[in-house]
Parts: structure tokens; sequence; C-alpha cells
């Protein structure tokens, strides 16, 4: 299996994007795992909410495969702890499926149609957080999720 993250517009702190770097390179040790940034929507002044939500839904859309286990990070999944995030990658790699696709929304969440087009949802708290930010986030949790399964000090220091 390999891991895909899909996130929206490019990270606009440095210091945040060195952190996204340091967990992308220390995560490729144990899968291949890649960060696809769709660039941000042109004149999105110019847009409601709503259409802002639809275009980027349907760029979203267009980057995922039908073979691709499509998970959403949203507010409103479920919650898990690290060691059940770590056995729920377990069991997505006992199924054999070819790519694991984490997405994050824009700045307003997700459109329907990328809704209808998910597996499941994970939230990582009931907070809300910027969309930059939850990209850092999710790829630690990946990240410790591996330590756990490898048995590895990380996720006790
Ligand atoms: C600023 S939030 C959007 C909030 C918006 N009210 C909504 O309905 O989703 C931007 C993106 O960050 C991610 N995000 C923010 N907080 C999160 C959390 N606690 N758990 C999981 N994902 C989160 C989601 O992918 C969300 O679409």
């Amino acid at each position: 299996m390999n891991i895909k993250l899909i996130a929206i517009g490019k990270t606009d702190s440095k210091p945040l994007q060195i952190l996204i770097d340091e967990y992308t390179k220390r995560l490729s040790f144990y899968i291949k795992f890649d960060l696809e940034i769709i660039p941000d929507i042109k004149n999105v002044k110019n847009l409601s909410e709503a259409q802002q939500k639809q275009k980027e839904g349907e760029l979203i859309l267009s980057k995922i495969s039908p073979t691709d286990y499509l998970v959403l990070l949203d507010e409103n999944g479920k919650e898990f702890s690290s060691m059940g995030f770590s056995e729920e990658l377990q069991k997505r790699m006992n199924t054999g499926i070819k790519t694991l696709v984490f997405v994050i929304g824009g700045p307003y969440g997700f459109s329907e149609s990328v809704y209808a087009s998910a597996k499941g949802k994970i939230s990582l708290s009931r907070m809300t957080f910027s969309h930059q930010m939850i990209r850092l986030f999710i790829i630690e949790q990946i990240y410790r999720g591996f330590t756990i399964l490898k048995n590895e000090p990380y996720h006790h220091q």
C-alpha cells in the first residue's frame, strides 16, 4: 500500500513547511508517501463559499482514481487514539488496497460530491484547525502510527 495526502494551496508558513518536510521524510522511511498540493483557485474573491467548495471538490475528485480508498479529514469525523489509528492503518494494509488517500478540505470544508465519494471521515479533534496546520498533524500521526506498528520508541518518548 502507499499513502497520499491531498491538500489545497501551498503552505504559507516557512516554519510549518520545515516541519511538514521533516515528518514527510521520516514517514517515507516506512511507506511510499506523497503530499499532493492542489494549487489555490484563482479569483477566489469573486466566488461564494459554495462555489469555492464546488470548484475545490471538482479538483480533488480529478485526483482520485477508482481504486483509491478515500478518507476525509473532517472535524465531524470519527475520532481515534493514536494506537487505534495505527490499528486502522494496519487494517487498511491487510485489505490489500493500493492507495490510501487522505484529503484536507479548503477553508470552508468539502463539497457534497467529495463527501459522497469518501469511504470514511476522521477527526483529529472536535476543534477546528487551519487547513494548513492539519497537514502537519496528520502526517505526524501517520508517522506515529507506523512507529507504533513497528514497536519503536517514538510514541513512548
Ligand atoms: C478551516 S477547516 C474547514 C472548517 C469548515 N467549517 C468545515 O466545515 O469543514 C479546513 C479543513 O481542515 C481540516 N480540519 C480542520 N480541523 C480539523 C479537525 N479537527 N479534524 C480533522 N480535520 C480538520 C478539514 O479537512 C477541513 O476541511
